[in-house]
């Protein structure tokens, strides 16, 4: 059976008070169930707070990017080894804003994914076209793509850790989100294509979230459908109220 998949990526916003307060609206707030993971994304600054703050919660960590060398002279850069230090789980490979503002490309993400994977993380690859994309109906080509060349070289054992986060371009922080039909109709896609590459219960134990827009008052309607299992929350996640009612919709 899938895992539920609830995360809030809150980008580059919360200085530490701010993360405390957060947090202190979500921990306590989220019931351990089988089957359904609830994680925040906080930035690196704070993840070891919210590490020790959500210790007693079932609320796990993520961190929003990794390098992908082990040690050495990247300055700035921030490694595998120091985010497992402080109780990082899950690592958010690929999303959108990494790869159009900071240039981050297939290979890199791919060294990215293997690195997370070697270093025993769970990692929520984000694949997503943009709006011109969509208008050519390229939209298949160009997630098939951003698998195929960062994602698909792991085997068959490593898909495991792995969560697909299917993420339209145009439906991130716009207001606008893909119509659930939409949201469907590429999940299904994704998860043939792993069908394609992997064991059928590969595709089958996968889970891909949607992210773009989530919001209280459109996620029920979206995660309904048979193949979105859960959501990748930007915006929305950082009420706690409102991160919460996402959870519960779910
Ligand atoms: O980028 C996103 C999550 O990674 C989605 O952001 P919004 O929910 O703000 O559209």
């Amino acid at each position: 059976m899938r895992t539920k998949i609830v995360a809030g990526n809150w980008k580059m916003n919360c200085d530490l008070s701010e993360t405390k307060l957060l947090l202190e609206g979500l921990a306590g707030n989220v019931e351990a169930k089988e089957n359904k993971k609830v994680i925040v994304a906080p930035p690196y600054t704070n993840l070891h707070y919210a590490f020790e703050s959500l210790k007693d919660s079932p609320i796990a960590v993520a961190a929003q990017n990794i390098n992908e060398n082990e040690s050495g002279a990247h300055t700035g850069e921030i490694s595998a080894k120091m985010l497992k230090g402080v109780g990082v789980e899950y690592v958010i490979i690929g999303h959108s804003e990494r790869r159009s503002i900071y240039n981050e490309t297939d290979a890199t993400l791919a060294a990215k994914t293997n690195q997370a994977i070697a270093e025993g993380f769970q990692v929520i690859f984000c694949v997503g076209e943009e709006l011109e994309s969509r208008k050519a109906e390229k939209h298949f080509d160009v997630v098939k793509s951003q698998l195929k060349n960062g994602l698909f070289q792991l085997n068959e054992n490593e898909m495991e850790n792995v969560v697909i986060a299917y993420e339209p371009v145009w439906a991130i922080g716009t207001g606008e989100t893909a119509s659930p039909e939409q949201a469907q109709e590429m999940h299904a896609y994704i998860r043939q294509l792993l069908a394609d590459k992997y064991e059928t219960s590969t595709a089958e134990n996968t889970s891909i979230l949607y992210g773009g827009s989530v919001k209280p008052n459109n996620a029920e309607e979206i995660f309904s459908k048979p193949d979105v299992d859960g959501g990748l929350i930007g915006g929305a996640s950082l009420k706690a109220e409102d991160f919460l009612a996402i959870v519960n919709s779910h």
